[in-house]
């Protein structure tokens, strides 16, 4: 007689990491205590089947899926598009590789995660997967809390199926951010401040705010897997390996253009590549920090940081931080080592081959080793800063972050275009008292002319966003430069439903996170926590000729505008502005690039008026508040970097009547 194994379940959710994991960590010392509490552990993860579409797990492909698809409320998109379906399948399968180097496994399961929780303790209960005498007893389910409303009523189910079992349910607290839950000053979410800067300030000085990072636990120090596991239910079927599991997400998404007319193509003369181009997981999250480290990108960040092209001009970590594969604190200590001279330890590589030559490297020669924070270190402290607020905002806001009407809860934002569709549009006016206007699958049906049809396909005609829109949908990334100037342009020059432009963020992203997704299109919608709200609007022109000078994202990425004026190199000035607003070029040169009747180029959706104010010849910014800042990103130095840069003049025929006071 054998007996009955007592296992811990640990549910998994954006938690994919083995260092730094409070749970792995605690498990970890109580399996090296002389009486186990545990005599097998069982991690868990579940692909949500309201957040990832999983019907390419259907055992017969022909066969119906018990769940509606996963598409967003608004606009009826798929909620996770391919490539942060592609990025989590690497994040779970390394997560599976670092769990077995470590004695455990990793059993993954689709559905709702209270279907496969219930699922599974029935199982065990009855014993009819076991391989012992005696039935299996689950003594406990340990999983992280999360922020967002369908996170807490996932939470709230998952408490009702441990309940109806008798079983404990401990959520743990998230520590994937940069500041410590416990060491907030204010521990009512209510409490938080409305403005990041007077947040920022009752946390500061950053570099001593987060607290220790958690090792990684030992190798083998983590109890077995149950001798038996229950089968995932049907009629889904689990692949056994990388490549199958990453097509059965992959296959319900092939109508790749996802209903646009025309999704937008790959420039094949332009030679521009994805900003990140990184595989998901924590091995490679690590490593991508080590990197930046170790080439000096962390030192340099002040400076690149708003650049448009390139893998290094920022950090690029948002997709492993989002899906929990690093924390915030562990990029901290990272860098806190690299300033005070220490030179790091090797990365323990589970199952997954090293994606730098950098990884294990000696730092010493590397730029800012040993001298203490620098700008640019700083700089990465602060937007680290800046994904704990709106996690906490989250946290205050509940399910206003979804709302039309945003954290502020009044009715200034109002959506013009999308409630008035133009005549020929066929798609339905919302009612006007449903708040959430559920017309999920109808963007399908918008014809190619309307305004969000072209917005997403990159046809609007204002070359900076519509660059954005394609390098979105061809690569799942654009910086933070481009997502403020493209949420702007949707909410304040369309006047669409900004839900629209979160929900597209949503599938697209790589590198999405419901509360900074969120929280970030609230505050650029004017509805959220910008202390100038509605009033702060940026000119996707001026900020073209600030950020992109020679055009050279607009080009990479539009490559109907690559060979303007013979392909040479631009200068500041007309030749540029042809490129920013493609209407200005003049008949010839349309005539040359075969733009000329094409509907972007003849009939842009806004004409702005923009031009060099050669009477001040390298005096002030057109503006005054210059580069605009955007105020997620520290707007002081933001509009530090406009002054000085301007020579240029907003005129007062901008055709979408904005207010011009808030114009950056
Ligand atoms: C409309 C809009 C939508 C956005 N949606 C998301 C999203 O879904 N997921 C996401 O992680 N970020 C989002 N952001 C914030 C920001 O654009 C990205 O975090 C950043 O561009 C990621 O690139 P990076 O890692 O190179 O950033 P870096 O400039 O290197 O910054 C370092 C880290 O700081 C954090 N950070 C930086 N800026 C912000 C910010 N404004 N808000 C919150 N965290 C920030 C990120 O974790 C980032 O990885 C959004 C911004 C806007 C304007």
């Amino acid at each position: 007689m054998t007996t009955a194994p007592k296992i811990l379940i640990y549910l998994l959710r954006r938690d994919l990491r083995s260092t730094d994991n409070p749970v792995l960590h605690e498990v970890s010392r109580l399996h090296q205590q002389s009486q186990h509490p545990f005599t097998h552990f069982l991690p868990i993860y579940v692909f949500p089947a309201d957040q990832v579409e999983v019907s390419g797990f259907l055992r017969d492909s022909s066969g119906e899926c018990p769940y509606p698809e996963a598409r967003s409320y608004v606009g009826g998109f798929w909620r996770c598009g391919p490539f942060r379906a592609k990025f989590l399948a690497e994040s779970v399968w390394d997560l599976k590789k670092q769990l077995e180097d470590l004695g455990s496994g990793l059993e993954i399961r689709v559905g709702s995660l209270h279907d496969a929780l219930r699922d599974i303790l029935k199982q065990f209960k009855d014993g009819s997967s076991q391989k012992t005498d005696s039935p299996a007893e689950v003594s406990e389910i340990w999983m992280t809390a999360e922020e967002g409303t369908e996170e807490k009523q996932e939470e709230k189910e998952i408490r009702e199926v441990a309940e109806e079992s008798g079983v404990k349910l401990k959520l743990w607290q998230d520590e994937k951010y940069l500041v410590d839950d416990r060491d907030l000053p204010n521990q009512n979410p209510e409490d938080l401040s409305d403005v990041f800067t007077s947040f920022r300030k009752t946390v500061e000085p950053l570099r001593d705010a987060p607290r220790k990072r958690l090792a990684r636990p030992k190798r083998g120090s983590l109890p077995p897997l149950p001798p038996s596991i229950p089968p995932q239910a049907d009629p889904f079927v689990i692949p056994d390996s990388f490549d199958s599991l990453n097509s059965a997400l992959q296959k319900p998404l092939q109508d790749v253009g996802f209903g646009l007319p025309n999704p937008p193509k790959w420039p094949s003369n332009t030679g521009v590549q994805s900003a990140i181009p990184f595989p998901g997981g924590e091995s490679h999250g690590q490593y991508r920090v080590r990197h930046l480290l170790y080439s000096g990108a962390m030192t340099k960040y002040k400076d690149n940081r708003n650049g448009l092209l390139g893998t290094d001009f920022s950090t690029k970590l948002s997709a492993w931080l989002a899906l929990g594969c690093i924390t915030a604190r562990w990029v901290h200590w990272e860098m806190y080592d690299f300033e005070e001279g220490k030179n790091p330890e090797p990365l323990p590589l589970a199952g997954t081959q090293s994606n730098s030559e950098h990884s294990d490297s000696d730092m010493r020669h590397a730029p800012g080793f040993g001298k203490g924070q620098n700008k640019g270190t700083e700089g990465v402290r602060f937007e680290l800063l800046w994904r704990d607020y709106m996690r906490l905002c989250a946290r205050k806001f509940g399910s206003k972050l979804f709302s039309i009407r945003g954290f502020r809860g009044d009715d200034q934002y109002k959506a013009v275009e999308w409630k008035q569709p133009p005549e020929s549009d066929s798609v339905p006016a919302p009612s006007a008292n449903d708040e959430n206007n559920n017309i999920a699958r109808k963007v399908n049906l918008l014809p190619s002319s309307h305004p969000l049809t072209r917005f997403l396909e990159g046809r609007t005609g204002t070359g900076l966003i519509d660059a954005t829109s394609r390098e979105l949908f061809l690569t799942g990334y654009t910086s933070n430069r481009a997502r403020q100037n493209h949420a702007s342009f949707l909410a304040k020059h369309l006047r669409l439903d900004w839900r629209l432009g979160a929900e597209w963020y949503e599938c697209m992203l790589v590198d999405y996170d419901v509360s900074s997704n969120w929280g970030n299109w609230c505050y650029v919608a004017g509805v959220g926590n910008d202390p100038r709200g509605e009033a702060r609007k940026f000119n996707p022109v001026k900020q073209g000729v600030d950020y992109d000078p020679k055009g050279e994202f607009v080009k990479g990425w539009m490559g109907e505008l690559s060979g303007v004026y013979g392909g040479k190199e631009l200068h500041r000035g007309e030749e540029l502005m042809g490129v920013l607003q493609a209407w200005r070029l003049p008949m010839e040169e349309k005539k040359k690039l075969g733009l000329d009747g094409v509907e972007w180029v003849d009939k842009p959706l806004v004409k702005i008026d923009f031009a060099v104010d050669r009477k001040n010849g390298g005096g002030k910014g057109g503006r005054g508040r210059g580069g605009g800042g955007g105020g997620m990103r520290g707007g002081r130095n933001d509009r530090g970097r406009g002054r000085g840069r301007g020579n240029w003049r907003s005129g007062p025929m901008d055709k979408d009547r904005a207010s011009q006071a808030g114009t950056v």
